[in-house]
């Protein structure tokens, strides 16, 4: 069913230029390794071994977030997955990236620095303005094909995803292959009896508006993570607020989101399930909780969802025939905020339904809390992306590829 040229297309001993998405969790400016390391590796390792000259391309945070920082500890991080030596240089397109890349020999795999700290990358433009950026048309001459694997961000119109396809031959990395075939099956899929997503994370602008358009696919969401803040500050609770001034969670995503949040909840009130309570951490720094009405924003951090929520939540998943899971319901890194994410997850886990686990920080949850990849119909390492494809609506990065094979 791929529609789009693979790496089996490459002629050989080409100079490559390939997109992955590493985005990782930073732990006190620690890079965590994940799954995205290991799935990419496939590809850059079957790249490397055919002899090609390999130049990997990939983004990390967005800027003025802690999670925004250099690629030289993913540098390591892959060199470790593929057993080779990954070079690094903290440049995208400027001279020295140039150097590095002119110098490598057949088999080599170098790393450009985070695609994010050139201002061609972010603005979401289309393809044609992409392609006419300095980045793109500095950086294209120097190899013979794209490569873009990084499924997980084709929803983004990137320099570094949408600028390439246009002014190199393009194809798909293994990665690109299987989770494009993955999510298209599921998303043509038709499903019997009760069908159940599970919405969290800390990225609500994705995840609402697509809430909508699945609302006639899906019969219950059980909301977690910043999401159902904004849906319980849309039923009247004191919650949903930043009160950090460094951290934007909640008010840029409650602005560009609160007509459709309010709009859904008033619609959509029987299917959209919110939490009773939330937890945070007291000054013991034991876990605690309170109920809906108890809700004081200005004063505290929510971490998860209550144990009474992780019990309403629990029979609706294991009643269900499929359930969708996209990111985590509290902040599951930290074992006392983890009850809501492993409640669903090991849920999902125990029920013979069709199931599919999204979400690059959130697919962590399943090693980490002594799960099998096995008991999931599939894991994604997309989050974003996934819940998009599940629409049906077109992945800007994905179009360009099928369009490059036509
Ligand atoms: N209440 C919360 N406050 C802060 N972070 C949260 C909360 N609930 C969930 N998270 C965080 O959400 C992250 C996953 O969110 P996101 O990046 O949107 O999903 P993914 O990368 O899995 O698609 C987890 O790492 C978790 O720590
Ligand atoms: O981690 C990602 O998306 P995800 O959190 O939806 O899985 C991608 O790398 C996209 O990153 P972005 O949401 O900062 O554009």
């Amino acid at each position: 069913m791929t529609s789009f040229n693979t790496i089996d297309d490459l002629d050989a001993e080409q100079r490559v230029l390939v997109r992955l998405d590493l985005n990782s969790p930073v732990d006190d400016g620690e890079v965590q390794d994940n799954r995205r390391f290991s799935r990419h590796a496939e590809t850059v390792k079957e790249l490397a071994e055919a002899g090609h000259r390999v130049v990997l391309m990939a983004h990390q945070g967005r800027p003025g977030n802690d999670t925004f920082v250099s690629l030289d500890q993913h540098a390591e991080i892959m060199a470790d997955h593929i057993g080779r030596d990954v070079q690094f240089v903290d440049d995208i397109y400027g001279d020295d990236a140039i150097a590095a890349i002119e110098s490598l020999e057949a088999g080599d795999v170098l790393l450009l620095e985070n695609t994010r700290m050139s201002d061609d990358e972010l603005p979401e433009e289309d393809p044609e303005v992409k392609a006419e950026t300095e980045f793109v048309r500095t950086l294209a001459p120097h190899f013979d094909a794209y490569i873009n694997d990084a499924y997980s961000a084709a929803h983004r119109k990137h320099a570094s995803l949408v600028g390439f396809p246009l002014v190199l031959p393009a194809f798909a990395g293994r990665v690109m292959e299987t989770e494009y075939e993955a999510n298209t099956a599921i998303a043509n899929r038709e499903f019997d009896g009760q069908v159940t997503m599970v919405v969290g994370g800390t990225k609500a602008t994705d995840v609402i508006g697509v809430m909508n358009t699945l609302g006639d696919k899906i019969d219950t969401f059980c909301m977690g993570g910043i999401a159902s803040h904004l849906f319980l500050r849309a039923a009247g609770y004191d919650v949903g607020y930043d009160r950090h001034e460094n951290l934007d969670l909640y008010d840029t995503q409650w602005e560009n989101n609160e007509e459709i949040i309010r709009e859904l909840y008033e619609e959509r009130r029987d299917q959209i399930k919110l939490p009773e309570g939330l937890a945070y951490e007291d000054d013991d720094g034991e876990r605690a909780e309170h109920d809906n009405e108890e809700l004081d924003a200005a004063n505290y951090d929510y971490m998860d969802i209550s144990e009474e929520t992780v019990d309403k939540y629990d029979p609706i998943i294991r009643d269900s025939d499929a359930v969708f899971l996209k990111g985590a319901l509290g902040v599951f890194e930290d074992e006392k905020f983890s009850a809501g994410t492993v409640g669903a997850v090991k849920a999902i886990a125990e029920t013979d339904c069709f199931s599919v686990v999204g979400g690059g920080d959130t697919s962590r949850s399943i090693e980490m809390y002594g799960m099998d990849e096995d008991d999931f119909d599939h894991v994604s390492i997309a989050g974003g992306a996934y819940i998009r494809a599940l629409t049906g609506d077109d992945l800007p990065g994905v179009e360009l590829l099928i369009e490059a094979a036509e």
